[in-house]
């Protein structure tokens, strides 16, 4: 018997509406629901009432179905592109030419650094599960390309806080550079300075917060983390070095009162490089605003209510992170906190300049995030990987990704990243994934 058109019509139709679930359920399999629901039924009829009660009922069986289906993909470190890192002999790298996109930077390292190194910088906190999932979100995210529309003059430059850079993207501060290579934290300022990009240099670099200023290019912009030491003579030495050294602004890490449980990073006995003062509240980060004239950003927002507090507390902008999902393992996503923020308080985006970082990868990544109204966005564990090449590699990561975002952002139809805003993105399919504040 041929098929029915209708039933063919709307199990095709329901393909695509479950095709946002990772893997799509496929219209052959909703045919046989469909026709399974008919028998159920006794019923040849298919009337609206019919197909307007299977909708909802396989709209139930998807919805519980689709999460296992999505958790039984293993995870992949980087996803397979052709990179073969197994050809490079052990304990070398593969030359620099061969790293054609920024995850190849992370094979490399997994291949050449020793185990102890390397856990420190890929660790996360518990069972890495916020961290796996601070990369796989992006994948679940929809672009909504648009067609002829003339993207000859894309331009990258940006600026951060009144200060110009030539791309929305900016080394975010990660401890230990030394690790990669022996000029450390120098590298990566050498890079950006040389680039044009921003560079924060953790509290707990290998190189002195002076050395690293010293090296910088005339003109060039720095900002510099912060850790809010327990110890207030420290920390006022700490605050007074950065603003002497030049650096035009500050994160202050807000996402680690204590620091995280890191299993993969303990199994090598790594020491804590923090002495985070477990009492800083919303009152000591007033008092902190008071002891410069720097801008001082918190690091580290999770949620709307983070978000509109910082913004009551006269931040002159917020730092969406997780900390590279170091601190609490299933933290949501810094893109999630970006989606909650739009969803329940979009002013947000308006009132405070808004940083982010976590899982970024891939100029499509950079343009999610700045789609939803954050203004520029971090790269912390890529950056660290790339200064294994030394300065070349942090330029060459940088130049990489100079180069996709503007293919990207070409192919996406965007002519001036900042039209940019949700109509790029598919956000019905988006807010599946997310947990939504209850608004009631
Ligand atoms: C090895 C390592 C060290 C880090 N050290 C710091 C730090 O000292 N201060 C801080 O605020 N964040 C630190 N972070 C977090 C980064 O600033 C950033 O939020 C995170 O790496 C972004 O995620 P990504 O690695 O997926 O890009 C560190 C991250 C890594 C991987």
């Amino acid at each position: 018997m041929p098929p029915n058109p209708r039933v063919v019509n709307l199990t095709v139709g329901l393909g695509n509406v479950f095709e946002g679930s990772d893997p799509p359920p496929c219209s052959h399999t909703l045919r046989q629901l469909f026709l399974l629901f008919l028998q159920v039924h006794g019923s040849e009829d298919i009337s609206t009432k019919t197909i307007h009660e299977f909708t909802m009922r396989t709209a139930i069986l998807f919805s519980a179905l689709v999460p296992s289906a999505f958790a039984a993909i293993p995870f992949l470190n980087e996803p397979d592109t052709g990179f073969n890192i197994e050809v490079v002999p052990t304990g070398q790298l593969p030359t620099l030419s061969d790293i054609k996109a920024i995850p190849d930077f992370e094979a490399a390292a997994r291949h050449f650094m020793n185990v102890s190194d390397y856990s420190y910088y890929r660790t996360g906190a518990g069972g890495e599960f916020a961290y796996r999932r601070s990369l796989e979100i992006f994948s679940q995210v929809k672009l909504r390309p648009r067609t002829l529309i003339d993207v000859t003059n894309i331009s990258l430059n940006t600026t951060i806080l009144g200060y110009d850079f030539t791309a929305p993207f900016f080394i975010a501060p990660a401890a230990l550079a030394g690790l990669t290579h022996p000029r450390a934290e120098l590298n990566l300022a050498e890079a950006a300075g040389a680039e044009n990009i921003l560079y924060a240099p953790s509290l707990s670099a290998t190189m002195k917060i002076e050395e690293i200023a010293a090296v910088a290019v005339p003109g060039q912009v720095m900002f510099h983390q912060l850790y809010v030491s327990r110890n207030k003579t420290k920390l006022a030495s700490d605050v007074k070095r950065i603003e002497a050294a030049g650096f035009k602004g500050i994160f202050v890490t807000v996402d680690n009162p204590i620091e995280g449980s890191r299993t993969r990073e303990s199994r090598y006995g790594w020491p804590l490089t923090t002495d985070s003062d477990p009492k800083f509240t919303w009152e000591s980060y007033r008092q902190l605003r008071n002891m410069t004239l720097l801008p001082i950003i918190p690091k580290g927002i999770q949620s709307v209510e983070d978000a509109l507090l910082a913004i009551q507390h006269g931040a002159p902008g917020i730092y969406l992170s997780n900390h590279g999902a170091r601190q609490l393992d299933t933290s949501q996503s810094p893109l999630e906190v970006a989606i909650e923020i739009h969803e329940n308080a979009p002013e947000v985006f308006k009132k405070t300049f808004v940083f982010a970082d976590g899982g970024v990868r891939y100029g499509t990544d950079i343009l999610k995030f700045l789609a939803l109204g954050v203004k520029a966005v971090g790269l912390g564990r890529p950056f660290m990987y790339s200064n294994l090449f030394g300065k070349e590699g942090v330029q060459h990561l940088i130049d990489l990704m100079k180069e996709e975002l503007v293919i990207d952002a070409s192919n996406l139809g965007v002519a001036d990243l900042k039209q940019l805003d949700t109509k790029w993105l598919n956000m019905g399919r988006l807010l599946a994934f997310v947990y939504r504040l209850d608004k009631s």
